[in-house]
Parts: structure tokens; C-alpha cells; sequence
């Protein structure tokens, strides 16, 4: 741990550095601690800026997709140049809980289980106990880290496919606590999908009513009667990714977006696919968008 200096994890807020690299200036981290929220071992990546050597700097929370772990993206999305740049820091989570008492799909699927936690709290079982992740992104994590690292409460939330609808719905649930919100290719009305059927039944059981709250275009459409604001958001979508229209839905966000005047933005994005290149080539953009908002 050469260079590793500032991080102060004590109590019940214990945990284990993994793995140091210096990064841009910066260092890519990689923590492994006992989740009480998830009843388990959980691993997470973080990137701190070069900033965060002298003070505490803001965070943007990056939610992966389905079958992807905390590494797909500190590996693969290109960001922590512009993150070194901007002095943002990158908080980067598991999709699911992990270990051997953690129930996966009994077939073994990608779509629901390990790798799939879809960002909700389940209420069904053998789910419920290990698969809580909503609480885990919205309290758990912030709290970790913003209790040992040099981290500022001021955050963003980004993410992918299944991630992008964690990102949309936990920035629209949790308004005051995300100062921006931005996806590329987000799941956004999951309950009229294939993938979100299967996942919502699975984790909340059969009351489709209970699907809502998880629901980006839902969440949108019911902001009218609601009194508070919504941060600004920005989406990406390719116009050659495989899993659009039909997983992803995007229309049924766009027409509530209008019908609304709600002011997410939201771009197609021609000849793009649904893979990490798609991500490497905007996240810039996304993260220029944050650090706007960022105080
Ligand atoms: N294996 C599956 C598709 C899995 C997939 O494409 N996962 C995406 C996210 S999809 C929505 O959440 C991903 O990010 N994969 C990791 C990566 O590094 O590319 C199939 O065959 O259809």
C-alpha cells in the first residue's frame, strides 16, 4: 500500500483494502467489508481524484448492468481521466449480493440472482435477506464511504442498462440526496419488460403494485403531483443496441418526459451499440453534466 494515505475505516465501518493502483494521478481502490444491509461480504471499487489528496471531493455513484461486478467499469469505461480532471471521485458498487449463502437464479440465468440485483429490496423469499440493494446504494454505501473517505455528502448518480434504471429511479426516489442523474441505455419502465417482469415477480412477488416504486417512467409520470423538484438528467441511448426497443423501453420515458415538461434530456445516439465502448465514448459528457451540478 504505498501511496495509500488518508482512509480511516473503523468500527463497524471496517474494511479491507484490496487493491491500489495509481491512476491518473489519482488512485483506483478496491474494498472488500461485512454488509449488515446485504448480510455479507461485498467488494466495491472507488476512484479518488488527485483533489482528494489536499480535500474532500464530490462522488459520482456508477451502477452496473446485468452480469457485470464493481470491475467492468473501473476497467473498461475510460473514466478516470476526466474524473482526475473534473476532481470527482467514482464510488463503483457490486449489481448483487455475492457469496456462497447468496441464492442465485435456479437455472442459473443471467437475468435474475448473482449479478442481478436489479437495485431493489426484496420482499420475497429466498430473496429478502441478502437481496437488499436499494438500502445498500442509498444509505449503506454512502455512509461507508463518506465516513472514511475524503468525500463530500455532494453526489451524482450514473449507470448502465440494469444499472441506468438503478441510477434513474434512486436519483428520483432520493432527489434531495443526488444533485444529478444520467444513464446510458436504462431499463426505464422495467415493469413492461421482459427482464423487469422477471425480476420484479421474482424479488416483490406477485402485486404488480409494488413494481411501481421502482419504475423510472412511473416515478416521472407521478411527479406532477408531488411537491418536490427533480435533479437534472441526461440519457444516452445507441440506435444499434440489441436490447432496444424492447428491453429498454426508451419511448415510454421520453413521452412521459413531454408530457410533463420534466427536462430530462435524452439523445439518441446513432450506430451505438449497448457495450462499454458506447460508455467509454460518453461518459466525458456524462461527467462534465455532473460536475456541473456539483458544487
Ligand atoms: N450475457 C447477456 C447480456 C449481458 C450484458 O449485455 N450485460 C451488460 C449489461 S445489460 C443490462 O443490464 C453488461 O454491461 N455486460 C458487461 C460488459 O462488460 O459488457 C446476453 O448474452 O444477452
Amino acid at each position: 500500500m504505498a501511496f495509500f494515505t488518508g482512509v480511516r475505516f473503523a468500527g463497524k465501518n471496517a474494511i479491507e483494502l484490496k487493491d491500489e493502483k495509481k491512476a491518473f494521478g489519482g488512485k483506483q481502490l478496491r474494498f472488500r467489508h461485512n454488509s449488515g444491509v446485504l448480510n455479507c461480504a461485498m467488494d466495491f471499487s472507488v476512484f479518488l481524484p488527485p483533489q482528494a489528496e489536499r480535500e474532500k471531493v464530490p462522488a459520482v455513484y456508477w451502477l452496473s448492468g446485468l452480469t457485470c461486478t464493481d470491475e467492468n467499469f473501473s476497467s473498461k469505461a475510460g473514466a478516470q481521466r476526466v474524473a482526475a480532471d473534473l476532481g470527482i471521485a467514482l464510488i463503483i458498487p457490486d449489481t448483487s449480493p455475492r457469496g456462497d449463502g447468496v441464492p442465485d437464479d435456479p437455472d442459473g440465468a443471467y437475468d435474475f440472482g448473482l449479478g442481478a440485483g436489479f437495485y431493489v429490496n426484496a420482499t420475497e423469499q429466498p430473496w429478502a435477506k441478502h437481496y437488499q440493494m436499494y438500502d445498500y446504494i442509498v444509505k449503506e454505501l454512502p455512509e461507508l464511504v463518506e465516513s472514511g473517505l475524503p468525500l463530500t455528502s455532494d453526489r451524482a448518480i450514473s449507470g448502465h442498462s440494469m444499472g441506468g434504471h438503478g441510477a434513474l429511479v434512486i436519483g428520483l426516489r432520493n432527489s434531495e440526496r443526488y444533485q444529478s442523474i444520467s444513464a446510458f441505455a436504462p431499463i426505464v419502465n422495467p415493469i413492461n419488460c421482459a427482464w423487469g417482469k422477471k425480476a420484479f415477480s421474482g424479488y416483490l412477488g406477485d402485486d404488480e403494485s409494488q413494481w411501481r416504486q421502482y419504475d423510472a417512467t412511473v416515478l416521472l409520470q407521478e411527479r406532477d403531483s408531488r411537491s418536490h423538484d427533480i435533479p437534472p438528467i441526461l440519457i444516452d441511448q445507441g440506435d444499434a443496441d440489441n436490447f432496444y426497443p424492447d428491453q429498454l423501453r426508451t419511448e415510454a420515458l421520453i413521452a412521459v418526459n413531454n408530457e410533463t415538461s420534466a427536462g430530462a434530456k435524452i439523445r439518441y445516439q446513432p450506430g451505438y451499440d449497448h457495450s462499454y465502448y458506447f460508455i467509454a465514448s460518453f461518459i466525458e459528457e456524462h461527467l462534465h453534466f455532473h460536475a456541473s451540478n456539483l458544487r
